[in-house]
């Protein structure tokens, strides 16, 4: 596992890493840093001409249907950097006529996995490493100059990242809407991510169905009070409910930006400063509407020994999640912030794009594209 933290900060750092997959192995450098000099030098390590490995969401956006989750897109000599990244990432990013999509390589699909684990962009240049060129990079690798890992331990890592929650450390802190507070730190194993359960309330009298609520970082608008999202006021608003329910738990999940980090996050406001929805934004950043999985959330739970809950959310996605996880959800309560010029857009495509019940908010005029809160079946 260790290997793959490594790759990681290499690659944030904007330096390439050798993937190894089925004998056929591949040098990658990620989309962002990504300049002409470093395409020449792809291209000469490796001794093939690279290729741009994009998601299915990126292609839809560029016009092409592709049922699996990435492809390959040529890049020929005479492509410039700036090109490339424009295919990748531009708002009107536009591909040569005689483009074709080849089927991602499991080395390309675990590029970019990585990328995806980083918080970078979800798009990666790579090139396969020729017969003639192997033992030029191999003495790179022996050296230490460039660090080379097997594709199925990424796939593996990000499969089972969630299992490996540490409970780290933990203390008392009085909230103004909840005197009686502890935060309990839960730290993933490879130490990138940590996560905190608020546990609000005497633990020994909470209701048989503890009040939970699944909260996603927003650093701006849980920390600075943005008015683009409703995430500050969800958050205290949860707080103080918990808190006249008895008590219970907010999870506050290292899920920045719905799961695409800060930096991803700030490009696709300036994207939706020009006129794109919180989900189309995301799109031309190759993301899906909703990146978030709640393994970890399951996971401190489980280590809380909670099974029974009532669950704070809009969200029918964290319903499902906690249904599937084998959790109990007994009841759902809403949890609203308040609707403002600068939010109205975002709060619209939560309830028209990913079916988030906010009639409460938004009035009753709102289409929503599922129904109403229905007890969910669990195991
Ligand atoms: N990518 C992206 N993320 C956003 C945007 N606005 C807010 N977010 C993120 O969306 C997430 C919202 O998380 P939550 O408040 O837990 O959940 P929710 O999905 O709105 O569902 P509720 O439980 O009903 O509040 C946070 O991670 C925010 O950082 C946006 O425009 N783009
Ligand atoms: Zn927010």
């Amino acid at each position: 596992m260790r290997q793959v933290e490594r790759a990681i900060f290499d690659l944030r750092r904007g330096l390439p890493v050798l993937v190894r997959a089925n004998g056929s192995d591949v040098m990658v450098h990620p989309l962002e840093g990504c300049d002409d000099e470093a395409l020449a030098a792809l291209q000469a390590l490796s001794g093939s001409q690279p290729a741009l490995a994009l998601t299915r969401h990126r292609l839809a956006r560029l016009g092409i249907d592709n049922d699996a989750a990435a492809a390959l897109l040529p890049i020929d000599a005479a492509d410039t950097a700036e090109e490339v990244i424009a295919w990748a990432s531009a708002e009107d990013g536009r591909l040569p006529a005689d483009s074709r999509p080849a089927p991602a390589s499991p080395g390309a699909r675990a590029a970019l996995e990585m990328m995806r684990i980083g918080l970078l962009i979800p798009a990666a240049v790579v090139a396969e490493i020729t017969v003639e060129r192997r033992a030029q990079v191999e003495a790179l690798v022996a050296e230490g100059s460039v660090l080379a890992l097997p594709a199925e331990q990424i796939d593996a890592y990000a499969e089972h990242r969630s299992h490996f929650l540490k409970r780290t450390s933990e203390a008392q802190i009085p909230l103004s809407h909840a005197e009686e507070s502890r935060f309990v730190m839960f730290r993933e194993a490879d130490g990138m991510r940590e996560h905190i359960a608020i546990l609000i309330g005497d633990t020994q009298a909470w209701n048989d169905a503890v009040p939970v609520r699944l909260h996603s970082a927003c650093l701006t608008g849980d920390l600075f009070g943005s008015l683009r999202c409703d995430c500050g006021e969800q958050l205290r608003e949860s707080v103080r409910a918990i808190d006249e329910r008895g008590g219970g738990v907010l999870l506050y999940l290292a899920q920045e930006g719905r799961g695409i980090g800060l930096a991803n996050k700030l490009r696709a406001y300036t994207l939706q400063d020009g006129g794109l929805d919180t989900v189309d934004a995301d799109q031309v950043l190759g993301f899906g509407e909703d990146e978030r999985t709640y393994g970890v959330a399951l996971e401190m739970l489980e280590q809380l020994q909670i099974q029974r809950i009532e669950l704070l959310t809009n969200n029918p996605e964290k319903l499902n999640a906690m249904a599937q996880g084998g959790i109990e959800v007994v009841n759902r309560r809403g949890v609203y912030g308040k609707l403002t010029r600068q939010n109205q857009r975002y709060l619209d495509a939560k309830a028209k794009r990913a079916g988030h019940w906010l009639e409460e908010v938004l009035g009753q005029e709102s289409e929503t594209r599922v129904a109403p809160f229905k007890r969910p079946v669990t195991k």
